[in-house]
């Protein structure tokens, strides 16, 4: 059987008293993207740079592509793509990546990969002069132009206009098309919705929930609307018909659960009318991962 490109396994890690990783376990395999998806400081950076052999553990097991992420054999079979580029300030961007290029065996055409992330026009660019968002994807390209068999992805597209974004999901999409296994961290929810197989939630260096996004969010629609904390939900519930379930979770964040035809609606806003109770960002709409955070932890995942 093909190993899974990714397993973690009760993965400890602690910078002093403060836990990273307090036993986070969770797999990734090859053709598909895996989203760690999770607030800044959740353990997701730390996570992927143990899977990447940048870090130790001090706790749990870790296996890439069923080897120790360590082992020097995964340097020509794994790609990284860093947060902070580790480019020379000086180099242009087409001459390190033919550099990078050279390391490996098969990499793909240098002016091929430029012309796809658009980055061509900047090719002779210094990397100090290029802008943030071309630095990225000079990250992006010199993380994939070996042909690797397994990428981890540090935020991809943080600080992308949205034409670089979408630059960036189709490399990912046509990366696991050719049966890459891909490994993101990201706090976008758009993007883990958009290019995930798999999406690991991750909170205070645990994993919270995972699975595919629709079994995270459920095919089903839900009424949300926010409003005052509190309100009597049984005695909406009796005007409501019988199959309906309201909950409030967070205080203040309410769904409401059931057949969802107008009526329904109509008499939700009429209980609303009547009470006195104004509504906010009433919405009917299939829950997002934000929600399932937030339904999860009580927070905004973009906290
Ligand atoms: N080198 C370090 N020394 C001490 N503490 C650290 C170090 N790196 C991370 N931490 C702490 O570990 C926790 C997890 O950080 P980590 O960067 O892994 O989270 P993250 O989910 O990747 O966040 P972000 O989205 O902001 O990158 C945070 O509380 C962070 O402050």
């Amino acid at each position: 059987m093909t190993p899974l490109a990714v397993d973690v396994s009760g993965l400890v890690k602690r910078y002093g008293t403060n836990i990273a990783a307090d036993g986070l376990s969770f797999s990734a395999r090859r053709g598909e993207v895996t989203a760690l998806l999770g607030p800044n400081g959740a353990g997701k950076t730390t996570t992927v740079e143990i899977c990447e052999g940048y870090r130790r553990a001090d706790g749990g097991a870790v296996r890439v592509l069923g080897l120790d992420p360590r082992d020097q054999a995964l340097r020509a079979r794994v790609g990284v793509m860093l947060q902070s580029g580790g480019v020379p300030t000086g180099a242009r961007a087409g001459e390190y990546l033919r550099l990078v290029a050279g390391f490996y065996a098969d990499p793909v055409s240098v002016a091929l990969l430029l012309d796809h992330l658009g980055l061509a026009e900047a090719g002779r660019t210094a990397y100090r002069r290029m802008s943030g968002g071309q630095q990225q994807r000079l990250a992006l390209a010199a993380a994939v132009v070996g042909r690797p068999e397994l990428v981890f992805l540090d935020e991809p597209t943080a600080g992308l206009d949205p034409q670089a974004r979408h630059a960036t999901w189709e490399l990912v999409e046509e990366l696991k098309a050719a049966g890459v296994a891909v490994m993101l961290t990201t706090h976008h929810m758009e993007e883990a919705e958009r290019l995930a197989d798999q999406v690991v939630i991750v909170d205070r260096g645990v994993v919270i929930a995972g699975g595919s996004p629709p079994e995270l969010t459920g095919a089903e629609r839900q009424l949300r609307f926010r409003a005052r904390p509190g309100l009597g939900l049984d005695e909406l519930l009796s005007a409501l018909p019988p199959a309906t379930i309201a909950k409030e979770s967070p205080a203040g964040h309410y769904v409401i659960e059931g057949d969802l035809v107008p009526e329904l609606l109509a008499s939700v806003t009429a209980w609303c009318a009547s009470h006195g109770v104004m509504t906010e960002d009433l919405r009917i709409e299939r829950r997002t991962l934000e929600d399932v955070f937030l339904e999860l932890t009580g927070r905004e995942l973009r906290s």
